[in-house]
């Protein structure tokens, strides 16, 4: 753990890479390749700022394959996982293989699972449960839509999806669980929310997560924002006191550009 400039807690900074569905698994060896020799070319310290990517299931043995036999010090992780550990539950994918391929985390209640795919908060709070299950930390995606940000309850919705789908956890486990903060609006369409924006909502999960779990717990867990994150935004948002990192999702896939945003991430928590 090292500490960050937003703040005097100790949390690792991380930077994360949702290349969604996107990438096939021969792309996926390439795309890794270039990102790793880039950040090797910058001297990129991951013990000061983790790096994550998150590719589709079809490409993390390769992805596996390559981080172990180059040791890369490079995580990954799952896009999502079943709330089940095993049986006749086609097309899904367990926590425990996820795991098994050396998976350190995996997203859950990505704003397009809860909008494509309907899934609940009562099934996302048992996702996030399997995860703990399977040692895979969740990185939980909470945020609202246009409509519920221009009524101004944005908050108020974001916290009420964050206490549903938290719901049951020990203060050990929040300590350990990673949040990100995404309003759907800003997602993939170049509306990027403000600093302020991200740091108000960062803020507000942080207080929440303190009256659920403890301060103690609150003060290690990592807030993540996305949305349009690009290397030219990147920076300002970052350097906000309660946001410890991104999850990019379009600007990953390219390999020059996601390093720039680990760069500002390096340069803000030096
Ligand atoms: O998981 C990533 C987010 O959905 C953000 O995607 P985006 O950077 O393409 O807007």
């Amino acid at each position: 753990m090292t500490t960050s400039a937003n703040g005097s807690f100790e949390r690792t900074p991380l930077i994360a890479g949702n290349w969604k569905m996107n990438m096939d698994h021969l792309q996926a060896i390439t795309l890794t390749q270039k990102l790793a020799w880039t950040l090797d070319d910058a001297k990129h310290d991951f013990a000061r700022v983790e790096v994550a990517v998150f590719p589709p299931f079809t490409d993390l043995r390769g992805v596996q394959t390559l981080v172990a036999g180059d040791d890369l010090p490079l995580a990954y992780g799952g896009q999502d996982l079943s709330q089940f550990d095993s049986g006749a539950y086609t097309g899904d994918i367990s926590g425990a293989f996820l795991a098994k391929l050396g998976c350190r985390y995996v997203l859950v209640g990505h704003s397009e699972r809860r909008t494509v795919h309907g899934e609940t908060d009562e099934v996302l709070a048992a996702k996030v449960k399997a995860a703990f299950r399977h040692g895979l930390v969740p990185v939980l995606c909470v945020g609202e839509g246009l409509e519920v940000r221009q009524a101004g309850t944005h908050v108020e919705h974001t916290l009420g999806q964050l206490r549903a789908d938290v719901e049951g956890l020990t203060a050990e486990q929040a300590t350990a669980l990673v949040v990100a903060y995404e309003p759907v609006w800003a997602i993939g369409t170049g509306e990027v929310a403000g600093p302020g924006d991200a740091q108000e909502m960062c803020a507000a999960i942080r207080s929440e997560l303190a009256e659920l779990f403890g301060a103690d717990a609150a003060n290690a867990t990592r807030l993540l924002y996305g949305g349009s994150v690009k290397a030219n935004n990147a920076a300002a948002i970052l350097a906000e006191k309660d946001v410890d990192g991104v999850l990019v999702g379009g600007a990953s896939l390219d390999a020059a550009e996601f390093a720039s945003i680990v760069r500002f991430e390096s340069h803000t928590a030096a």
